[in-house]
């Protein structure tokens, strides 16, 4: 079963003689229920990539599909609501609001969406990223890893079908890290939540089921149930090109 699935994608910046193409005709089935990690050297099309697939930013060619939808065709309203009612974003930021409380720092996808919570979806997320005890807290009251915890929650509480992640842990340090990759893991195996991460780090790839390997905007390799060696020899590899 494929959650985002995208065709002879092609991303240009800028025209003429200043301009990048920073994906190049990319044909990729992201797979449902799994954990995938998106790698490669610096300006492969990371960050690009994941901007298409999660319809932030249109591609200059090609479709890209979330489930049935095609959205490249969709007009920009269709797009936003779209954006906030069947996908979850997880940022390396956080990007949390600081004069919210933790409990509507997570509800506010809801709001926006004009949606009621759903409190046993709701208990039960706040529950998986423990976070109890913390809910009438403001984002400066907390650590981090909570920060990104709180993040993590709000990306889950609309019940998307695909959360993407962009180096969720790139602002943590390695044990707080791993504690949350290890939470993003548990999302997919016991939930079925496909998450997709976009990171430089071996060592977070190393707990996704599978790492698609970019170079200059097209995915040159792949590697199933990796090791962070493995995925650090490969990134080697494409380094050297
Ligand atoms: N808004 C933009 N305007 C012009 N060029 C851009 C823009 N965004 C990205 N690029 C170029 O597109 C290419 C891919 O960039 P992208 O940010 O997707 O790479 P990345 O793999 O995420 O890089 P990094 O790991 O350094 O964040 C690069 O050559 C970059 O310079």
């Amino acid at each position: 079963m494929t959650a985002v699935r995208l065709d002879s994608v092609t991303k240009v910046y800028g025209n003429g003689d200043s301009s990048t193409t920073a994906l190049d005709r990319v044909s990729r089935s992201i797979p449902r229920g799994r954990f995938t990690a998106v790698m490669g050297p610096s300006g492969s099309g990371k960050s690009t990539f994941l901007q298409c697939a999660a319809g932030l930013d249109r591609p200059t060619s090609g479709s890209v599909r979330l489930g049935e939808t095609e959205l490249t065709g969709l007009k920009e309203t269709k797009l936003t609501e779209l954006r906030r009612e069947r996908i979850g974003f997880v940022f390396q930021g956080y990007n949390l609001l600081p004069a919210l409380s933790v409990t509507d720092n997570i509800t506010l996808p809801l709001r926006f969406a004009g949606r009621a919570a759903d409190r046993a979806w709701l208990a039960e997320i706040i529950r998986r990223v423990g976070l109890d005890g913390l809910l009438h807290r403001r984002p400066n009251q907390l650590s981090g890893g909570q920060q990104q915890r709180v993040a993590i929650a709000r990306a889950l509480v609309t019940r998307p079908e695909v959360v993407f992640a962009d180096e969720p842990t790139g602002a943590l340090d390695s044990r707080t890290g791993a504690q949350v990759l290890a939470l993003l893991r548990q999302l997919v195996d016991e939930l079925g939540q496909t998450v997709v991460m976009v990171t430089h780090d071996p060592v977070a790839a190393a707990h996704a089921h599978s790492v698609l390997f970019l170079a200059d905007g097209r995915f040159v390799d792949e590697l199933l149930a990796p090791t962070a060696d493995q995925v650090a020899a490969r990134m080697t590899h494409l380094g050297e090109w």
